[in-house]
């Protein structure tokens, strides 16, 4: 709740259009709003769009005016305050063997953890300790010989230094080993019951998310299928794991991916319309800038 007695929306999507440059209208009309201390799932098959909405609520895309996506009651592309002050972080995309990287700058040579982590200014020392140990990392790893799970490690130590509110992972726990994974996901539990802070979470690895997770978004082509609560999925009291549940979505999802192509080759061919990408990217309702 904020201080006047009224809750702040974390993040708040309304009618938001997205196509990347040349290609058709992929995102349409997309509306979601969580408030603080959810935890959300971002459930969907490879292509969904997951990526694609993690990057536009980070504020890397420019999606119609100012209040189609908000944070914190902020423009995620206009207020350029909210990632530079650490109150939105983005976690996705994983660093190379042979080059580091600090925010988004390639950095080439032989680093330590040490030398990593505490370049990042402004960071609370306990808290910084606290990651550390939390993430079990030696400061004297070499950046350009560890395994990719201590790599991501680093990584992940680096981007939860500043004490985030509404934090955005993009299939993070991939190469850490279970008691990593958990004691991440209970750290990020504590930080959204104890602060507030409101997490989005996209993963294919659901082990242990039936509990963890508040809300889930099931996305199918750039489609928002679902946003509940998890405790009102009604699949989930009967299938009890969460694989389980999202299994069949998936399924009927390609069977109806399958029979649509197969339509679609018996059909005789469309008479050739001259478009250019121009026109299919021109359109302003779904027109997007970069970062
Ligand atoms: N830079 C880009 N330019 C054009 N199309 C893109 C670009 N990035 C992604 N796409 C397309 O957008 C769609 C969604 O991709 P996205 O990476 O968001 O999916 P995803 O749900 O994160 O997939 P995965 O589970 O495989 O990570 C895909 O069809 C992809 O080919």
């Amino acid at each position: 709740m904020a201080g006047n007695g009224v809750e702040k929306t974390s993040l708040e999507v309304t009618a938001m259009n997205f196509a990347y440059p040349g290609k058709p209208p992929f995102i349409s009309n997309f509306n979601l709003s969580l408030q603080p201390g959810s935890r959300c799932l971002l459930i969907g098959a490879n292509g969904a769009g997951k990526t694609t909405l993690l990057r536009i609520l980070a504020g890397k895309h420019m999606v119609g005016g100012r209040d189609v996506v908000r944070v914190l009651g902020r423009s995620a592309f206009h207020d350029t305050s909210l990632v530079c002050g650490g109150e939105l972080a983005y976690l996705g995309g994983s660093w190379s063997r042979t080059v580091g990287c600090a925010g988004e700058i390639p950095l080439q040579g032989d680093f330590s953890a040490e030398f990593m982590i505490f370049g990042v200014e402004g960071a609370n020392p306990e808290r910084r300790q606290k990651l550390i140990e939390l993430l079990d990392i030696d400061l004297r790893w070499r950046m350009h010989k560890v395994s990719d799970g201590q790599r991501r490690r680093v990584q992940i130590c680096m981007g939860l230094l500043q004490p985030f509110e509404v934090l955005l992972l993009d299939e993070i726990t991939v190469d850490l080993d279970v008691v990593a994974r958990l004691d991440l996901l209970e750290f990020f539990k504590e930080e959204c019951e104890q602060r507030g802070a409101c997490i989005v979470y996209a993963t294919h690895i659901f082990d242990g998310l039936e509990t963890w997770a508040s809300h889930i978004a099931y996305v199918e082509d750039g489609t928002l299928k679902r946003a509940q609560l998890m405790s009102e999925v009604p699949e989930l009291t009967v299938a009890k794991t969460l694989i389980k549940v999202v299994e069949p979505w998936l399924r009927r999802e390609r069977e109806e991916r399958e029979k649509a192509a197969a339509v679609k080759a018996l059909a005789p061919p469309a008479p050739r319309v001259q478009q250019s990408a121009s026109s299919l990217w021109g359109s302003s309702r779904h027109m997007a800038y970069y970062r």
